[in-house]
């Protein structure tokens, strides 16, 4: 932020969506492959840039785009997408006197290795749904703020769910049931207690593995146990349920916040003037609408962290 008589300017400038692509060859013939669409945003003192067509303290976002490449190159060893950002983050703090702050962001597209004939493909893959994000932000001093997700993970139960006991007036229509279909897209971040970056685990995968962990405890907790499932008496009761059950099981998580549209499935019924109905509605047909859909989100940290 800079003052500039009886003004306020505050700036930053970056690169987006910077798509990259990475192999890496086993020795003994297995492929592995990650794709990345990378943001990045510098904090810098580039004053002039801005109020006098000064450009010598600039970097430029082209520079930035190639940056990616050329550590993309550089990393020789697989590593998770927090990690790479990681790497970003710190070259642009270290290597530019100008950077005091560098914000990357990275989205992963889902793809997984393949089966065929029961047997982990060596080098093919197709593209699964839901996308792991991450958000990293590293200053000059080393200081980290370290953030997750997950986004499009659309899930569905056909039972075990109901809403009950609202408010009733006027305008209320909705009946109560103790039956209904239960269908969301989840949206999910977390920031991890990692304050510093000689703080962070060393473990390679470190991240992706907490990442397939968080996405499981997600999973397990709105479904329930395969053959009798768990009763949700509401998107918001299920939503607290599970993120209770991240930062149950994960120490290293400060805070998670979960977005969870109420996706709704409309029950059918269809009168009849000769017949008393063409369809009668028993928990068979729907009429699947996400227009317009409830929205339910919260965001549940930790009052002390155990870390
Ligand atoms: O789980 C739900 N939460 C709500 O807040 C809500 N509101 C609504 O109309 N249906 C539902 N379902």
């Amino acid at each position: 932020m800079a003052e500039l008589s009886g003004l306020k300017l505050e700036q930053r400038h970056g690169k987006s969506r910077v798509r990259v692509a990475r192999v890496w060859r086993d020795r003994d013939g297995k492929h592995h492959f990650v794709e990345w669409s990378v943001n990045i945003s510098l904090i810098s003192d580039c004053l002039p840039a801005y109020v006098s067509g000064d450009n010598s303290d600039i970097v430029a976002t082209d520079t930035m785009k190639n940056t990616v490449y050329a550590k993309a190159k550089e990393c020789s060893e697989q590593l998770s997408a927090e990690d790479f950002a990681i790497v970003l983050a710190k070259h642009f703090t270290s290597f530019y006197q100008q950077v005091t702050a560098a914000i990357v962001n990275i989205v992963e597209k889902p793809w997984e290795r393949i089966s065929i004939k029961g047997q982990q493909h060596e080098h093919g893959f197709k593209l699964g749904s839901e996308r792991h994000t991450t958000e990293v932000m590293v200053d000059k001093s080393g200081t980290l703020r370290l953030t997750s997700g997950i986004e499009g993970l659309s899930i569905l139960k056909t039972t075990k769910s109901g809403f009950e006991g609202f408010i009733r007036d006027q305008y209320t229509m909705l009946p109560e049931t103790r039956e209904r279909m239960m269908a969301t897209e989840v949206t999910a971040s977390w920031r991890y207690s990692f304050e510093s970056l000689s703080s962070l685990p060393l473990k390679p995968l470190y991240f992706t593995e907490r990442y397939m962990d968080v996405k499981e405890a997600l999973l397990n907790t709105f479904f329930g146990p395969s053959k009798e499932g768990v009763y949700s008496p509401s998107v918001q009761a299920t939503l607290y349920e599970m993120a209770k059950a991240v930062l149950g099981r994960f120490p290293d998580i400060s805070f998670i916040q979960l977005k969870m549209p109420n996706l709704h499935f409309l029950p059918v019924n269809l009168p009849s003037k000769d017949k008393p109905v063409i369809v009668k509605f028993a928990d068979d047909v729907y009429l699947p609408t996400d227009e317009p859909h409830g929205t339910i989100q919260a965001t549940l940290s930790r009052l002390r962290s155990k870390m």
